[in-house]
């Protein structure tokens, strides 16, 4: 029997504090009393997320690892939110890097297979972990770095411009951005305000309705990421962003953060089970489920 779905019920019945649940981390700098060894980096991997935290820095490396594309199942979102909330609640933890283990691919967005031919509570469950995963994620206290290492598409882009900061590998071929139009649905409220928080009202809009994907260059000149690096030293740069993030004392970033963030995290939270009602409704609906039925085959023939 599948795990995830009790996981995600489990997740779902404990609820979700933005910015964020565990108390403020002004006395949380990490520890490493001089003179003692190194400290170990502790690990924790799953199916398809591998995490490992180095306490030494107070830094957790994130790596996607659910071939082929790290599409966003129902699975993959549980383990994402779960381990965000263990981190969130480690006291050694202060930051985390976001990346993926699959050449080429950082996220290819929400798992069409689950807003396919599904039944409504399935797509009920599946849209609350969306959102617990956006929740938990925009609203962490931690410093949030994603090291684009690919494209991203769709709920990929949305992980990404969830985080504090974004560096994409200066690859061309590489895209990111909002693209459900191109699907025939719509980019939810929350999607749409957290791209505007990035990009601003008339980029996001403009990309937005033409479900835009920007290759790296342009992302870059958009502001949806803030710099390229070469992939060999994306993980590096990522890491020294981190550095300097971290060299504040982290109660008045995470204060500036939480005020920044706090009316589109509040927006979703008061109109949580609307938006899940809305998702059923629309995604229910033949019209929507025959262009995602297309949009799939399309992806088939293009790789024959
Ligand atoms: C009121 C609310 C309304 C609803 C709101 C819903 C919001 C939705 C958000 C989303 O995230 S929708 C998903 C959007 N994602 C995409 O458009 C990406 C589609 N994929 C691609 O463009 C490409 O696959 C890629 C990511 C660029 C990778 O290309 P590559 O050539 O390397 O691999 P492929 O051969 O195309 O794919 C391999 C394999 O994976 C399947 N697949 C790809 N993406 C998805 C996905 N998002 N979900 C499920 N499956 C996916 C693809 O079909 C291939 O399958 P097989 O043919 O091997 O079986």
């Amino acid at each position: 029997m599948a795990a995830a779905p009790i996981l995600a019920r489990r997740i779902a019945r404990s609820g979700v504090l933005p910015l964020c649940c565990r108390p403020p981390s002004w006395d949380r700098a990490p520890r490493q009393p001089p003179g003692l060894p190194l400290a170990p980096c502790r690990a924790f991997s799953n199916n398809k997320i591998q995490v490992e935290l180095d306490e030494s820095s107070g830094v957790a490396m994130m790596k996607f690892k659910s071939p082929p594309v790290n599409s966003l199942s129902l699975d993959f979102l549980t383990e994402f939110s779960i381990s965000l909330e263990k981190l969130e609640n480690d006291r050694a933890c202060r930051g985390v890097i976001i990346t993926s283990t699959i050449p080429k691919i950082f996220s290819s967005g929400l798992d069409i297979m689950e807003m396919c031919g599904k039944n409504v509570e399935h797509y009920g469950e599946f849209w609350r972990a969306v959102q617990e995963m956006w929740l938990r994620l925009y609203g962490s206290n931690m410093v949030t770095v994603a090291a684009v290492n690919g494209s991203s598409p769709a709920g990929g882009c949305l992980i990404a411009l969830s985080c504090d900061y974004r560096i994409m590998a200066e690859n061309p071929k590489f895209s990111i951005g909002l693209n459900e139009a191109q699907l025939g649905i719509v980019a939810p409220f929350w999607f749409k305000d957290t791209f505007v928080n990035v990009v601003g009202h008339r980029i996001a809009e403009r990309s937005l309705q033409l479900g835009s994907l920007h290759p790296a260059p342009e992302a870059l000149k958009l502001g949806l990421v803030d710099e390229l690096v070469p992939e060999e030293k994306l993980l590096e740069k990522a890491s020294a962003v981190m550095a300097r993030w971290l060299a504040l004392p982290d109660h008045a970033r995470q204060l500036t953060k939480s005020m920044m963030r706090k009316a589109v995290l509040d927006h979703l939270v008061a109109h949580r089970e609307e938006d899940i009602k809305n998702f059923i409704n629309f995604i229910s609906k033949e019209s929507i489920q025959k262009s995602l039925r297309m949009y799939m085959e399309m992806l088939k023939k293009k790789k024959s």
